[in-house]
């Protein structure tokens, strides 16, 4: 067997009427049993890309291929060996949450033994055997999403395709959600999820695919790409600017020793002041005296000021020059 789960090569979208590709060139690998995030804003093209890769999207151009198989050509084969959790709940909400567990492994073949048997097992995993004769209509967001992931698991996908699988859910089904991801993972089961939550993407990934209008402009490791950020630590600090503004500020900032690199946080500049962020390469505690004196010498007053350590928002930002929102 291939040791390459997902495979997209040059991997383009162009919807009718749109004005530009949602995705737009599009080439990554994941390995077996590896956990893919694909991070990016919204709209980036995330949801398309897996669309594709669970053949619900045709695509206009390049190729893609899951297990082995293409997803054009194969596409019925292709779907036995993957299983997808979107980002809207599609159980049937008619139906027991274990009549859905036990249809969806009828569709794909299961036997009855097993598939009753499965649902009881996946149920009680995903500690919802208690629910196993509920209506699904009647469940919680974080209900639905683990009642979609043990669907999904009923066939044995090699890979599972998860969108956004912890948006508008509670922190503590959020949490339940992740560490049953991490379960998977070491289970052999190959994740391509998609998010645009950084923690989660950082969390759960081995490698991160940073991904923006349609475009992937990242991928390593969570650590590798904060690693390519210059410094390694980020002193960020609010402040009012004087008369003359905040740019001859961030210049004499600039020309600190130790700083890699300063620059203007996005959205920031109203009344409740400027954002700076400056990348270093000392302690950064050692940097507080010299940037507060910096900004005095400017006329500007320091509202607020903290010490951190990169993270792939700040990744993101030196890509694009914007939040991830
Ligand atoms: N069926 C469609 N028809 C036309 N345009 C679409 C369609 N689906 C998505 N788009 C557009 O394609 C672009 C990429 O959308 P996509 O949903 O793939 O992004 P995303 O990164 O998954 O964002 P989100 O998290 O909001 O779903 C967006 O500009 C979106 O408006």
């Amino acid at each position: 067997m291939s040791s390459v789960a997902v495979e997209v090569t040059d991997l383009v979208k162009h919807y009718p009427k749109a004005s530009g590709n949602a995705v737009d060139g599009l080439s990554f690998t994941v390995g077996e049993g590896e956990v893919f995030g694909l991070l990016g804003p919204n709209g980036a093209g995330k949801t398309t890309t897996v669309g594709v890769l669970t053949t619900r999207v045709v695509p206009t151009s390049g190729s893609a291929r899951v297990a082995g198989l293409d997803v054009s050509a194969d596409a019925v084969a292709v779907c036995a060996k993957l299983a997808v959790v979107p980002q809207r709940v599609n159980l049937d909400r008619s139906l027991t949450v274990r009549d859905n567990l036990r249809f969806h492994a009828a569709y794909h073949g299961v036997g009855r033994a097993e598939r009753n048997a499965r649902a009881d097992e996946l149920l009680e995993r995903m500690g919802l055997a208690d629910k196993a004769k509920s209506i699904s209509d009647n469940l919680s967001g974080g209900q639905a999403q683990r009642v979609m992931i043990a669907r999904g698991l009923m066939h044995r996908p090699e890979v599972l395709f998860l969108d956004e699988p912890s948006t508008g859910l509670d922190p503590q089904a959020r949490l339940f959600v992740h560490d049953q991801i991490a379960t998977l993972r070491d289970e052999g089961v190959t994740v391509v999820l998609t998010t645009h939550d950084m923690d989660e993407a950082h969390k759960l990934s081995d490698r991160v695919g940073i991904v923006d209008h349609g475009k992937l402009l990242a991928l390593d490791t969570p650590d590798g790409l904060i690693r390519s950020l210059p410094g390694e630590a980020t002193v960020e600090l609010t402040v009012l600017p004087g008369g003359e503004g905040a740019d001859p500020l961030l210049t004499a900032l600039r020309e600190l020793p130790e700083v890699e690199r300063a620059e203007a946080l996005p959205g920031s500049g109203d009344a409740a002041g400027v954002r700076l962020r400056l990348y270093v390469s000392a302690d950064p505690s050692m940097l507080l005296a010299p940037v507060v004196e910096t900004a005095g010498r400017h006329g500007a007053s320091v509202r607020d000021v903290s010490l951190g350590t990169p993270t792939l928002e700040d990744v993101f930002i030196s890509l694009t020059g914007r939040d991830l929102r």
